[in-house]
Parts: C-alpha cells; structure tokens; sequence
C-alpha cells in the first residue's frame, strides 16, 4: 500500500492551537476554512467515489485515474493542516460540516432537545443488493447521537457504546430523516436514542451511551 503513509498532517497540539480535551472546550466553528468552493470540492469527491464504486475501468483507464489524482494528492500535500484548523468538520453551513468521511446530512433542528436531520447514503455507501451498508447506518448515528448529548450537555461527549438494530432496509440516494435525542442523563452518562426513517417505514434505531468529557480529557 502506497498513499497513506504519504500524508504530512499533524494532529499534534501547538501553542497556537492547545488541546483542551478530546473534541476541545472552545472548538472552533466557521463557515470561511477553505473557502465558498469548499462545499463543492467534497461534492466533488464523493460523487467520484460514487463512480468508483461502480466503475470497471479498463487497465489504461486506471493507470490514467491513478496518474490524475496522484497530482490531486501532491497538489492538497501543499495545504495541509491539524484536524482542528481543517475545514472538515468544522465548517457548519456544509452538510456533514463538510467531513467527508461522514454520511452527507443537513441538520433541520438541533438543540438541548435534540436533533433532526436529513441524510442521505451515497452511491458508495452501498453495502449490497442495492442498499445502504449498516456501518455506515451507524456512524451517521454516532455523529448525529454525538451531536444531541454535546448540544443538550454544552460540552463534548464520546461514545461508551452503540447499538443499532436494522429494522428494513435502507435506501441509497434517498432523503431519510434521522433524529437523536438524549433519552435520560445521570452525571456525565447521556443516553442517546436514535430513529432512522425513510417516510413513515422505521429503517433502524439506535440505543447509544455517549460519556461528556471531563475538562483536558482526551
Ligand atoms: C463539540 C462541540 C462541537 C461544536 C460544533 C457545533 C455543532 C456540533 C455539535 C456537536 C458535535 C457534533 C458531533 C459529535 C461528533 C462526533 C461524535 C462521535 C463520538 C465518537 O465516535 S467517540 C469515539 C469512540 N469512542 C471512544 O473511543 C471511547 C473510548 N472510551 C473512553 O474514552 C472512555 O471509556 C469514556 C470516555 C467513554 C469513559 O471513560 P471515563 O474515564 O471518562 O469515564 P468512566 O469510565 O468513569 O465512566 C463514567 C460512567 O460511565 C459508565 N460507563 C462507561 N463506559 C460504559 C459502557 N461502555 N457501558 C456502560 N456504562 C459505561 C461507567 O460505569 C461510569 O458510570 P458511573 O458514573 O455510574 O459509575
């Protein structure tokens, strides 16, 4: 495997930008890291792993792929930061905050009582026979059941555990409604339920435990 030990990202904390925990007190939103294009750059990418996902490239076809984004990669080599000055993740006018590593959704409502959101599960996100695979199901839970117990907690939280239970299944490209709210709290434990719904038909819910950090922990 070549590409991964390439990167020259550090996470590292620095003067500049102290840790101040795992998700950090003071984390930082913004709607300007990378500029207005930003949202459309992701776009971009996922629609390309959509294409990979299904693509049969002939031999030259590949090595043509490869040659363009080894210079996509060189040219981002150029720009890279630490994950808490990174657009991704940071950037709330975006669907996902603009991570690419998560399920595109847009948040509708979101606060102390918890959070509803559209998502929709890319071409890449299929699992098989047409349908959303479950380990993407869940992180777009985990993300959005993260967010209820940090905005009903002020603080961040991490997850002690999750569990899914697939009740149909889930369509790709499709605008599906998933909600979290924090169903009952006791200290620093939230426990987070969750509903996937694509219309009235229940896809899958989530039963989760996210644990609010203390201050510096990681
Ligand atoms: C953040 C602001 C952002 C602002 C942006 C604006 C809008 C967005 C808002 C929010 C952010 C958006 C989204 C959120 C993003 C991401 C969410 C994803 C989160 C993750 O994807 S995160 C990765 C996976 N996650 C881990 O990598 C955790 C590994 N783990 C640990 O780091 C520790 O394990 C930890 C910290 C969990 C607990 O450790 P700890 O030392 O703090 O606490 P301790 O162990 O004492 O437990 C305290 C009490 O919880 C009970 N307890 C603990 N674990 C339990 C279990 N499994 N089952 C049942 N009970 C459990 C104990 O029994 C005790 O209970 P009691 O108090 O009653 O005795």
């Amino acid at each position: 495997m070549t590409g991964a030990t390439e990167q020259q990202s550090s996470t590292e904390a620095s003067e500049t930008s102290p840790h101040q925990g795992g998700f950090r007190a003071d984390f930082e939103v913004t709607t300007e890291r990378g500029g207005p294009s930003y949202g459309e750059m992701v776009e971009q990418v996922r629609t390309f792993m959509d294409k990979v996902r299904y693509a049969s490239p002939t031999p030259e076809l590949a090595d043509e792929v490869i040659e363009d984004l080894k210079k996509l990669n060189a040219k981002l080599d150029t720009t890279l930061v630490d994950e808490w000055t990174s657009p991704s993740g940071t950037r709330i006018d975006l669907p996902s905050r603009g991570n690419i590593t998560l399920p595109p959704y847009e948040v509708r409502n979101g606060g102390p009582e918890g959070v509803d959101a559209e998502v929709i599960f890319r071409r890449f996100h299929l699992g098989g026979n047409g349908v959303a695979h479950g380990g993407h199901v869940a992180v777009a839970f985990d993300d959005l059941g993260g967010m209820a117990a940090a905005l009903r907690a002020g603080r961040p939280a991490r997850t002690a555990y999750l569990t899914v239970n697939y009740r149909s299944l889930t369509p790709l490209e499709t605008p599906l409604v998933l909600r979290t709210w924090v169903h009952e709290h006791d200290g620093r434990k939230n426990f987070v339920r969750g509903t996937l719904h694509d219309g009235d038909r229940l896809c899958a819910e989530m039963d989760a435990l996210f644990i609010e950090l203390r201050p510096g922990q990681a």
